[in-house]
């Protein structure tokens, strides 16, 4: 694969709705949602696999605080239900070229891990990294020439396998697979090494 090939889709729904299980003492929950995303866009934007990021969202205020993180593209998913339907639209920007999709709530990836991702799913037709627990995914790549398929939300991870996606052989321990929705898995993100926009918010809590 050569480099810079990837465009990666990550879909990430409005700040106010999301991350509705992420309860931190001390901090907003809605910052908080923002920059968990802001701090995987920003890994995905650094990877020198990556193409170009497309950001899928109506979340206007994350689209004002990502202004410093360069090549990003955004949809909006607003006529769209759901996360696969979202993640279709960003993929459809890239139609036949390798694509991948990445969930927003990563927030200790870095561009490292997601290049030892992609290239390992450069050698499949369809990939899927599992998350943590081993039940969910974080990403999806179809790479040229494979029509876009994903199945995300609750046991997505069997289902990728049952559309054909080869499970991709990352570490157990990789930030790719850290997702996070409560509290004690950002805490498992935080031993990992959070990103900057997180880090930040988690050091300035009140209380
Ligand atoms: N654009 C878009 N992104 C979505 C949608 N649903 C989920 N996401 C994003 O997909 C990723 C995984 O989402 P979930 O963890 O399933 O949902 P969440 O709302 O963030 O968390 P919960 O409130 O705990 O369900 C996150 O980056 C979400 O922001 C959607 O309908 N549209
Ligand atoms: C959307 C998913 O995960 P979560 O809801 O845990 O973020 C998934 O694993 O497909």
């Amino acid at each position: 694969m050569t480099a810079r090939a990837w465009t990666v889709v990550i879909p990430v729904k409005p700040s106010a709705h999301g991350k509705s299980r992420l309860d931190v003492a001390g901090i907003d929950r809605i910052a908080l949602a923002r920059a968990i995303a802001l701090d995987t866009v920003a890994a995905a934007a650094a990877c020198e696999s990556v193409e170009r990021v497309v950001v899928v969202t109506q979340d206007g205020g994350l689209v004002i605080q990502a202004a410093d993180i360069p090549g990003l593209r955004f949809v909006s998913d607003e006529e769209a239900i759901g996360l696969d339907e979202a993640v279709a639209l960003g993929a459809k920007t890239a139609e036949g070229r390798p694509r991948a999709a990445l969930l927003g709530d990563l927030p200790a990836l870095t561009p490292t891990d997601l290049a030892a991702a992609l290239d390992a799913g450069a050698a499949v037709d369809r990939g899927v990294v599992a998350d943590a627990e081993g039940t969910g995914s974080t990403l999806v790549t179809a790479r040229e020439g494979v029509a876009w398929q994903s199945s995300f939300g609750d046991g997505s991870f069997a289902r990728h396998l049952e559309m054909g996606c080869a499970p991709l052989a990352i570490p157990d321990a990789s930030p790719l697979r850290r997702d996070v929705d409560t509290a004690e898995q950002l805490a498992e993100a935080a031993a990992l090494g959070l990103g900057p926009r997180t880090a930040a918010l988690l050091n300035a809590r009140v209380g």
